[in-house]
């Protein structure tokens, strides 16, 4: 697949930092599973400074729904059952589910977004399984990540992508992607292709992401994997939309669902047993993953009410949606083992304002604190198990946890402790027994912090914002400066790149490659008639009536005032005299209408193919437009080629037939065109 964005573009966006990626223990970890001379214990050793991405590995090395004998419970064992391209992959996603979960984009619904990607990677995991395509666990990823496009247009333009979407809610697809190209030069499914390329993933992922919403316009081969992987995520698709549905559409839906189903080979009665299945794990990885499964799953299927839906900061429960902080107030999550010091603590925190969520373990403590991502930190040195210190260090390898201000709870003031705290990041220290006005003292000093730091980061974000919106003026620009502004075409600056591009690409592979000089016929006389403006618009028709009749796979740009250039690749002079004729036909067929006129416009085309006497892609155009004089020269509104198919041969001096004996389409004279 050629790349949906060009590199440079999408490379600027990368460049503003706000582009969706994995941070932290992610990071080392995927890059670890780069090295080739990686050992597992090494990995093993990074993969357990993030508890949350253990846990998460250890319940996808049990599997969710199959049942194994003996429970995989460590690391290294986890490792060895999944394998390093799933890990590498679920490290990914999951930084990326645990750092995007929320955002400053209105009208993008991240809780939405996230349950159904969850939704998608467990369909996926289980298409894996059953139509044996793929590994089901780089399925699960593809389900996570098949959107990440989306969520990349709410990171990158949060304002403008929220106006995008409000205007566009009662839009279909096509409208919305119509949308995102007009407000970014670029739509979401062009960007999630981008991205899963930049992220290494192989190339028949990248291409099903970005069909999978219009799979019509994959050209796969009806048996082949790219075809399963395909029909399985637009399942997958399909699923998600009915799990986050109102009860009401869900019928509908269903309807929708089966033949969908039917292309994975899946019966109407298997399709309620997976469904099933997948609500069932769906609410178990909502919980692992801290998902909200619950706001949408009851409908779908009952026993998913057993979960229960109460909200609570305990792991596994739906998370709290918790705002930015803004003004005086912060979110302050406390890890004290003793419940009488939390409650003092409490106390002198609401007391000034702040809103305190607790945790009496420091296991817990950090997934408390990557859910409701706090501006500062109060932790019991001395806790059984993670303590204050590990705690802390843990924290500031994740992205959420290196910005937050950690005041270290300690009841011996000893120098080589506090030493060792403040290296492994603590930022001040209370000393049991607390003294509400020492620690309300500290709380203010560590505020002033936090404020500075927030007004770096509001810079940064500035600038930030301005790195992509720069990208996109950019590319907006690029987009202008190749494009031809009456007809929509691509202009000549863009042919002659492209004609290198298909040229070299077509020597290297030995394929065929054909090319086309179309000029309008006696479009001076138009002009002269009827005027300029009149021209424009004959112009404008004829290159829709162009547009129509070419296949996908062509190129077509405006190469001069009424002349065009159609490149076919792959294409041999055969096939590609035909497809002028087809061209001739629908322009000549489509009577142009302009003010109150009707006029008849007819084009003349010369057709070549790429042969072993030319010397360059130059040779082959002037070889097409030598056969565009000779088509005028022979009455217009006709194709002519002065080529003949084996290298080498003679030029006629007139249209000819080539030499394999199939016989080249040549049309007679007509009538002069643009009769009234
Ligand atoms: N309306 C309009 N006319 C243009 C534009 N660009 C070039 N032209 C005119 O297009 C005409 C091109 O005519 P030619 O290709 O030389 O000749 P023709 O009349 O088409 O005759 P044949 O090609 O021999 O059939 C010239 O009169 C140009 O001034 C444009 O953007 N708009």
């Amino acid at each position: 697949m050629s790349p949906p964005i060009k590199i440079s573009h999408f490379e600027q966006l990368k460049a503003s930092g706000d582009l969706p990626s994995p941070k932290g223990a992610a990071l080392a970890i995927i890059r670890l599973t780069r090295k080739e001379d990686l050992s597992l214990a090494e990995l093993a050793r990074v993969i357990k400074t993030d508890p949350a991405f253990v846990g998460r590995l250890v319940k996808a090395a049990n599997g969710v729904a199959i049942s194994p004998g003996r429970p995989i419970a460590s690391v290294q064992e986890a490792l060895m059952v999944v394998g390093l391209p799933a890990v590498r992959n679920m490290a990914l996603g999951f930084s990326l589910l645990s750092n995007y979960r929320s955002g400053g984009c209105e009208h993008f619904d991240y809780e939405r977004y996230w349950s159904g990607s969850l939704v998608m990677a467990i369909v996926c995991q289980g298409l894996g399984r059953r139509l044996r395509c793929a590994s089901p666990d780089e399925m699960f990823c593809l389900g996570l990540l098949a959107r990440i496009g989306e969520l990349a247009l709410a990171t990158l333009f949060p304002r403008e992508y929220s106006e995008v979407l409000v205007e566009g809610r009662a839009r279909d697809a096509d409208e919305l992607i119509a949308m995102e190209r007009k407000a970014f030069a670029m739509n979401h499914r062009e960007l999630t292709a981008a991205m899963l390329a930049d992220w290494g993933l192989p190339v028949i992922y990248q291409e099903v992401a970005y069909h999978f919403e219009a799979p019509l316009g994959a050209a796969f081969g009806e048996e082949s994997r790219e075809a399963k992987i395909l029909d399985a995520l637009c399942l997958a698709h399909e699923i998600a939309q009915l799990c986050l549905a109102d009860p009401a559409a869900r019928p509908a839906l269903m309807e929708h669902l089966s033949p969908v189903a039917d292309r994975t080979g899946m019966a109407p009665e298997a399709l309620d047993t997976f469904i099933e299945e997948v609500t069932r794990e769906w609410t178990e990885w909502g919980k692992v993953l801290q998902v909200a499964t619950q706001r949408f799953v009851e409908p779908v299927h009952a026993q998913a009410g057993a979960a229960g839906t109460a909200k609570s900061t305990r792991p596994g429960e739906a998370p709290p949606c918790v705002p930015p902080a803004s003004g005086v107030s912060m979110r302050v999550v406390v890890v004290e083992r003793d419940a009488k010091v939390r409650a003092t603590l409490r106390g002198v925190l609401e007391r000034a304002g702040h809103r305190v969520f607790e945790s009496d373990d420091g296991r817990h403590g950090m997934e408390l604190a990557l859910e409701v991502q706090p501006q500062m930190m109060l932790v019991d040195a001395h806790m059984p198990g993670v303590g204050g210190i590990a705690l802390t260090r843990a924290l500031r390898q994740t992205r959420i946890g290196r910005s937050i201000y950690i005041l270290l709870l300690t009841s011996r003031e000893d120098d080589e402790r506090l030493i060792e705290a403040f290296e492994n990041g603590v930022d001040d220290f209370v000393t049991k027994p607390i003294r509400s006005r020492v620690l309300a003292a500290r709380l203010r000093a560590g505020h002033r912090v936090i404020r500075l730091q927030q007004e770096v980061e509001r810079d940064r974000e500035e600038i930030r914002r301005f790195a992509a919106e720069l990208a996109v003026t950019n590319r907006r620009l690029q987009e202008v400066a190749l494009t031809d502004q009456l007809t929509g075409f691509r202009n000549r600056r863009y042919a002659i790149d492209r004609i290198a591009q298909e040229w070299s690409a077509s020597m290297r592979s030995r394929r065929p490659l054909s090319c086309m000089v179309i000029d309008i016929d006696n479009f001076k006389q138009i002009n002269d008639t009827y005027g300029h403006d009149v021209g424009d618009a004959v112009l404008r028709q004829a290159a829709s009536a162009i547009k129509l009749g070419l296949r996908s796979q062509d190129v077509v740009a405006r190469t001069g005032g009424d002349e065009f250039l159609v490149l076919c690749p792959d294409t041999d002079l055969r096939a590609a005299m035909h497809c002028a004729e087809r061209l001739r036909e629908a322009v000549h067929g489509a009577r142009v209408s302009v003010s109150r006129l009707n006029l008849r416009v007819t084009i003349s085309v010369g057709v070549a193919e790429r042969d072993a006497s030319m010397p360059d892609a130059d040779a082959m155009i002037k070889r097409a437009d030598q056969g565009a004089y000779v088509a005028k020269a022979q009455g217009r509104d006709q194709v002519a080629t002065v080529q003949q198919r084996v290298a080498g041969a003679a030029e006629a001096a007139s249209a000819v037939e080539p030499t394999d004996g199939g016989a080249v389409p040549q049309v007679p004279p007509r009538e002069t065109a643009n009769s009234k």
